[in-house]
């Protein structure tokens, strides 16, 4: 499936250090698993993770779902280390955590150019740092670019805010990163909600994500899967407007006319590729589910 007709919905992180969770991760309704060598690992079972990680991907088992390894920083003793283990076994994305700028993207870009296995292999970026929000237009043009992970945490310690659950304080930086990915045609999924137990507070987080235009939500517990799945997939009654739009639309066509009224609402041509968008995506997330 390509880069950005499949449904990110669900990406749920998995600490590249856990074995159990990498099994349990075979079995989950999730669209995409993000296997961590950064954060979720600790610092004295970095080596043994990047052997352990490499050993699962290649063991395979992790089906349709999109496989994106978090490779520590270039910078740290760790990162070239995972890029060259996890290059090996040709993932299907490398995640580069705290990206300031394109030029990062651009070295790791060469680097799997010189490697066979890496031909298909997409880079992402994390977005958690003021340099890398504002450079993130250039960033998300950069070669192999497939997507950008929103890391709120890491942003919300860089820009010094405290929690809110409107995110107030962090909106002018999703939406940078939104615009940036889209005029690049890149795929964007919104940062994690850390009470993994707060159903309701995880429910607020992914409507509001939805609305503003990301493509999912990363995650951190299997509990959060169904929350995020739901959310981000087309409801029942954006499913039947969508098709009830092209149907007016066409019928207004064949007489010549350029605008449809459905429900009291004008439809032109614009709405129409968003129609087609939303049953695209219905029929995208139907055959990931079958
Ligand atoms: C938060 C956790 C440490 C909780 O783990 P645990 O206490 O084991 O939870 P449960 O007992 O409720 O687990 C129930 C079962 O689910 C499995 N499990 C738990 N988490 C995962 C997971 N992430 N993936 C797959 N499977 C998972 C357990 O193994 C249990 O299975 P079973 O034995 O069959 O019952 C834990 O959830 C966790 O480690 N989560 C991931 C944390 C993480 O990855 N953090 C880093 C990413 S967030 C980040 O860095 C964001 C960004 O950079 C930023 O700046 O914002
Ligand atoms: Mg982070």
């Amino acid at each position: 499936m390509d880069n950005l007709a499949r449904p990110y919905r669900s990406v749920l992180y998995i600490p590249g250090s856990n074995e159990r969770a990498l099994e349990k991760a075979k079995t989950l309704p999730v669209d995409a698993i993000i296997f961590d060598l950064e954060d979720a690992v600790a610092i004295d079972a970095k080596d043994s993770a990047r052997v352990t990680l490499a050993a699962a991907l290649s063991a395979g088992g992790y089906g349709q779902r999109y496989q994106i390894v978090r490779l520590n920083g270039m910078d740290t003793d760790w990162g070239p280390k995972d890029l060259e283990v996890i290059a090996a076994v040709g993932p299907q994305a490398v995640l580069l955590p705290k990206v300031g700028s394109a030029a990062e993207i651009e070295a790791v870009a060469a680097r799997l150019d010189a490697i066979p296995a890496c031909a298909e292999t997409r880079i992402w970026a994390m977005m958690e740092t003021p340099q890398g929000i504002l450079n993130a237009a250039e960033i998300a043009a950069a070669p192999r670019m497939g997507g950008f992970v929103m890391g709120t945490n890491d942003l919300a310690k860089e820009l010094m805010t405290r929690f809110r659950a409107d995110r107030e304080p962090l909106l002018t930086s999703l939406q940078l990163c939104l615009l940036a990915a889209r005029a690049a045609g890149i795929a964007i999924v919104d940062g994690v909600y850390n009470a993994f137990k707060d159903e309701a507070g995880l429910q607020v987080e992914c409507d509001q994500g939805r609305d503003m235009g990301f493509d999912g939500k990363t995650l951190i517990h299997p509990a959060q899967v169904a929350v995020a799945n739901a959310a981000f997939a087309p409801s029942e009654a954006e499913i039947e407007l969508s098709k009830r739009q092209i149907e007016a639309f066409e019928a207004a066509e064949a007489e010549g006319k350029g605008v449809a009224v459905v429900d009291g609402k004008i439809v032109e041509n614009l709405h129409i590729v968003t129609a087609r968008q939303v049953l695209a995506k219905a029929s995208a997330v139907a055959a990931l589910e079958g």
